[in-house]
């Protein structure tokens, strides 16, 4: 684990919708080479603070301090979007799929390196005349794809339009995507939704793939992750914040975490006696009785 400074730090993040309060003066820390874990009941403001990060939405209030491994901090909140991704190397993926459907999977891995064959090109002339560092850029963006493509066990599927892939393989097309843009910070919106436990578990192993291996510039990647899947947050993260209403609730390992009193009356509600969903009591503390599976 890392012992550096955080690569992310956010501080007093407030955004409001009108009246509506969807994050509420929210603080909390992400360490690259580890999993952050954002997780809440639904509308606890998990995305929003997401699209603040990734710079969808300006913040209402607060600060959101990326930092580089060379040193470099970028003001998040005072960044447009585009920006974030291309100079701060901030990448994410949506709840919904957002692949290029009629593209190739291997397509779909270089268009995400489009910034940098862009910039080898120098902004087409370059491409046209075949200079060399344009080829030279192209290989490597090739290899790059190759690379992910490798890692997230889609070699075989290559030249498959990436829209007939089955939904599983889209959501890994979806990580290796982003990953070849080499980012910092891999924000991830709930990539376990709709896959099967095979599926889950395949995903737990690229994303503790991505935390623990240094990327191929060198860097360590930095995972924020928002899941409604607690068997693979409890397992993979180690870090979880928990946000209820807005407000954060709880922070620390996984241990602390679900076995903090305001977690589980904010995933129970008041009446204590009602069930939890059998996927969240499964990996929140329960009574022993119930099957906890062994912390
Ligand atoms: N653009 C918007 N305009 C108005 N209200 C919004 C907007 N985006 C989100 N909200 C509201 O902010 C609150 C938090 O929503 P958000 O989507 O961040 O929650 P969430 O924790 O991600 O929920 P889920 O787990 O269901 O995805 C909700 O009440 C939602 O209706």
């Amino acid at each position: 684990m890392s012992t550096d400074k955080p690569l992310l730090t956010v501080e007093h993040l407030t955004m409001r919708f009108g009246g509506l309060v969807a994050n509420n003066d929210v603080s909390f820390e992400a360490r690259a080479g580890e999993i952050t874990a954002l997780i809440g009941p639904n509308g606890a403001g998990k995305t929003t603070l997401f699209n603040c990060v990734t710079g969808f939405y300006t913040p209402t209030v607060g600060r959101l301090t990326l930092r580089h491994p060379a040193g470099k901090e970028f003001l998040l909140e005072r960044m447009p979007g585009y920006r974030i991704a291309q100079l701060a190397g901030v990448a994410r993926t949506f709840q919904n799929i957002r692949l290029f459907g009629g593209m190739s999977v291997l397509e779909n891995l270089i268009v995400a390196q489009h910034n940098k064959l862009m910039r080898a090109s120098t902004f087409a002339i370059g491409g046209l005349l075949g200079f060399p560092s344009y080829r030279k850029a192209e290989h490597e963006a090739v290899e790059l794809a190759k690379y992910w493509l490798e890692r997230v066990r889609l070699t075989e599927f290559a030249d498959w339009e990436a829209g007939n892939l089955p939904y599983g393989a889209q959501r890994r097309l979806e990580i290796a995507r982003a990953m070849c843009t080499e980012p910092v910070l891999l924000c991830l919106d709930e990539p376990a939704a709709g896959l099967n436990p095979r599926e889950s578990a395949e995903l737990a192993e690229i994303l503790t793939f991505i935390r623990d291996t240094p990327s191929p510039r060198g860097h360590r990647t930095g995972v924020l992750l928002i899941e409604h899947d607690m068997s693979v947050v409890m397992r993979i993260s180690d870090h979880v914040v928990v946000l209820d209403y807005g407000r954060k609730i709880s922070d620390g390992d996984p241990e602390h975490v679900k076995n903090d009193p305001a977690v589980i009356r904010a995933y129970l509600g008041e009446d204590e006696d009602e069930d939890l969903p059998p996927e969240v009591a499964a990996d929140l503390h329960m009574p022993p009785t119930a099957g906890q599976k062994g912390a």
